[in-house]
């Protein structure tokens, strides 16, 4: 369960990136936040994974508030963060590893998560080169496999499926349901409409730092005008003044 009470955040004094929001999302649930380029998306998810701290305001992550019990907070989710390019002299496997070390899984544990997940992800044998040498799709993939090594219970992805191929973005969707089928959350983040109105429970659509929707997809279509598509809706809603 993540709850958002009342948080902003403004960078250099100037730019409000995130205005007040309120968000709860419970156990169980796989919840898109949407949002066009700049909405303040990435900046909602420093926040949450306590990369950031707000202005204001109160975050707990199944009911831990990061900012008073870090250690805690931090071994309640797996983080992915939007750019996968990270750790790139580290073989995949030894990676996967250090991550493992930093949360503590017993190596029984991790080889059996490792394997299962490497062959879910066709990453098997990829797992002995340096991640230097993959493509975006598969340091996108690794970093993925680290975050969920020490099986969170809550699930952040900043734009998960950004750059995952067909076959690896349905095995990471059909990943998600599998972990709230189980009672776990999932929150991520996307600009694609499409994706979330096929996958997730609730959505919350944000724009300049607010929220101006949060609900099911079916609840955001009952509010459509007749002849308009869920996409004309978002894009109005979403849009520039
Ligand atoms: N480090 C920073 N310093 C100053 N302004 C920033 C910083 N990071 C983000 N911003 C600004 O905050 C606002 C929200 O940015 P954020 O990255 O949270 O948006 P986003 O919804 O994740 O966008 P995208 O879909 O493009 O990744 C934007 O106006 C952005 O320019």
């Amino acid at each position: 369960m993540i709850e958002l009470e009342n948080i902003s955040k403004t960078y250099a004094g100037t730019v409000k990136a995130v205005d007040n929001i309120t968000l709860t999302i419970p156990k169980g649930e796989i919840f898109g936040f949407l949002g066009p380029n700049g909405a303040g998306k990435t900046t909602t998810i420093k926040m949450i994974t306590g990369i950031l701290k707000p202005d204001g305001g109160t975050i707990k992550v199944n009911g831990i508030d990061i900012s008073q019990n870090p250690i805690e907070g931090k071994k309640q989710f797996g983080f992915v963060p939007d750019n996968p390019n990270m750790f790139l002299r580290l073989k995949g496997i030894e990676y996967l590893n250090f991550m493992a070390d930093v949360y503590d899984v017993s190596v029984e544990e991790r080889s059996e998560r490792i394997k299962e997940m490497a062959k879910r992800f066709e990453m098997t044998n990829a797992l002995g080169d340096k991640i230097q040498s993959y493509s975006h799709g598969m340091r996108q993939k690794i970093i993925l496999m680290g975050a969920l090594v020490h099986q969170p219970p809550v699930w952040i992805l900043d734009e998960p499926l950004t750059g995952l191929d067909p076959k690896s973005s349905f095995v990471l969707k059909e990943m998600m349901r599998e972990h709230t089928n189980k009672g776990k959350t999932v929150f991520f983040s996307t600009h694609v409409l499409d994706v979330a109105e096929k996958i997730c429970d609730r959505v919350a659509i944000i724009n300049k730092g607010k929220i101006l929707f949060c609900g099911k997809i079916e609840e955001m279509q009952g509010l459509l005008k007749s002849n308009e598509t869920l996409e004309k809706m978002f894009l109005e809603m979403t849009e520039s003044e």
